[in-house]
């Protein structure tokens, strides 16, 4: 737990999901949590349980998947009275046309390289999701983006990782920085690719480097951050060491056949 100067902040991202499982790409398509997804959830419940960490506000993106897996933890964990924020802006990136394409299949269809640079280069979008896509009408007029979404205008096509940040980072600076100068217990739950535009704002990590970080489902992980709001304790996984380099291995490989 951080001293008097510190602050600690838990970010999760969601547990597996029916579409990281079926190995799909996903973005802004509403997808349910799988089996083993909520069980994830249910477990970091149960360790938040019985961790000296607790929360006074949650935020988590208008996505299922995110929203579920935060009311399994809190329920979990005994916090279900901890009020939630929720926020497009914590929506995974839009991955535009390559939305329900297997991962694999793409990579037998366009090369391993050009699969890696749509997901993982920093500012290289996939292709934009023509208005005729498979998943077009489901993720433009998704009911809960009604609740909070983009205006027209800012709605997404697609989404580099650059783009994600750019719509991230200002709900970041303007709502949860506040937060963390009063010294609240943040807990957020959101997805791959915004939190990982979090964690390279957070430790700054460079263009190049952030490619080849990758964040596995359903594993809280701690930053402790200074007065400065500069991490003293940069991304540590709250849970058995060999479940969280084999999880970070399984997203790591989801583009290789089996
Ligand atoms: O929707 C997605 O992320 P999510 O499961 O964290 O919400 C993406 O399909 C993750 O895919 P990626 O790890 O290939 O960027």
């Amino acid at each position: 737990m951080g001293d008097a100067d510190t602050v600690d902040i838990i970010m999760v991202r969601h547990g597996e999901s029916e579409w990281n499982l079926k190995n799909l790409f996903c973005g802004w398509f509403d997808a349910e949590l799988s089996e083993a997804g909520l069980k994830e959830a249910q477990s970091a419940g149960d360790y938040l349980k019985g961790s000296p960490y607790k929360f006074d506000i949650a935020y988590t993106s208008m996505l299922k998947r995110a929203q579920n897996t935060l009311a399994n933890i809190l329920e979990g964990s005994g916090q279900t009275n901890v009020p939630i924020i929720k926020t497009w802006r914590l929506n995974e990136r839009h991955y535009g046309a390559l939305t329900g394409l297997n991962k694999v299949e793409t990579v037998e269809k366009y090369g391993a390289d050009q699969v890696a640079i749509w997901r993982r280069s920093f500012d290289t979008p996939p292709p934009e999701m023509p208005e005729d896509h498979p998943y077009y009408d489901s993720i433009r007029n998704n009911p809960a983006l009604k609740e909070d979404g983009p205006t027209p205008e800012e709605f997404p096509k697609t989404e580099s990782l650059k783009l994600t940040i750019e719509r991230t980072l200002p709900f970041w600076n303007s709502v949860v920085v506040p937060k963390l100068k009063e010294k609240a217990r943040i807990l957020i739950v959101a997805h791959g690719n915004s939190l990982r535009g979090i964690v390279k704002h957070l430790d700054n990590i460079s263009d190049e480097d952030i490619t080849n970080l990758n964040l596995p489902t359903g594993i809280p992980f701690l930053y402790t951050l200074d007065a400065n709001l500069k991490p003293v304790v940069s991304m540590k996984f709250l849970g058995d060491p060999d479940v969280v380099a084999a999880a970070i291995e399984k997203v790591a490989n989801q583009t290789k056949k089996k």
